[in-house]
């Protein structure tokens, strides 16, 4: 059975021990017959006790280190780290990331890379700011934000892209369907122009996904799934996104 969609959590910093477990073991009993893949992307310290804890979801960090040899780097947690503990996937470039800590491409390419050595599934995160797409540079800022999976994808590789414009993280104001569609259209092309069809393209959608509004978005062309955060926090509205994801891969 191959995967149709894919609901991801990104719990960003926040989580405790109990509540992740509750939350984990509450995913854990849904049934999504193969068809749709959930998972979770948790603060690193939770990666170990959250992997523990799940079962029928699988575990991925936010962040990993752009060093990929074990050494003098204070705080960071490599690719090797990841896929030694377990951790199926990272989230790479969140535009959290890119805002606060000012990732730019060329550290976000050797991040991807990292990744894909350590074969840990990298999920990388582009997305325009209000002001770039009220200048209509929405199309042109993402695509610079790809530029580099060009040299980063292997051949027969799954290539998780997830759209998320800034302007709709965290704020309530979704994104509508057409904008929707047509980045998702946009996105599709350009990386199947720079990645070949070799590769497996799967992109999701995320900013203020919610159990509302997922139905709708799930029946987008070329969206494959999404990307959500606070909607991912309780287990009731993420179960009520990732039963309509089922839904939408029958
Ligand atoms: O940033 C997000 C997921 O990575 C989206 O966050 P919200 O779903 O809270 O808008």
């Amino acid at each position: 059975m191959t995967i149709q969609k894919w609901v991801l959590g990104n719990w960003k910093m926040n989580g405790r021990l109990a509540t992740n477990e509750a939350l984990l073991s509450q995913l854990g009993q849904i049934d999504t017959d193969e068809k749709v893949a959930v998972g979770v992307a948790v603060p690193s310290v939770y990666l170990l006790p959250s992997l523990q804890a799940a079962q029928n979801v699988l575990v991925g960090a936010e962040d990993v280190s752009r060093f990929a040899a074990d050494g003098a780097y204070t705080g960071e947690v490599s690719a090797a780290i990841l896929a030694d503990i377990g951790a199926q996937f990272t989230l790479i470039g969140h535009s959290e990331r890119r805002q606060y800590f000012a990732e730019d491409e060329a550290v976000l390419a050797q991040k991807y890379a990292n990744a894909v050595a350590a074969g840990v599934l990298p999920v990388l995160c582009v997305g325009e700011t209000l002001e770039q797409r009220e200048a209509n540079q929405a199309q042109a800022v993402v695509a610079e934000q790809l530029s580099w999976l060009k040299d980063a994808v292997l051949l027969n590789q799954t290539v998780l892209v997830a759209y998320e414009p800034v302007w709709a993280i965290g704020t309530g104001v979704v994104a509508s369907i057409e904008q929707i569609a047509q980045m998702h259209a946009f996105i599709q092309e350009h990386v199947l122009s720079l990645v070949g069809n070799a590769a497996n393209i799967r992109l999701l959608y995320g900013g203020s996904v919610n159990a509302d509004n997922c139905a709708a978005i799930f029946a987008v062309a070329h969206v494959d799934g999404a990307l959500v955060g606070g909607a991912s926090l309780k287990a009731d509205s993420f179960a009520n996104i990732i039963t309509a994801a089922i839904s939408a891969a029958n």
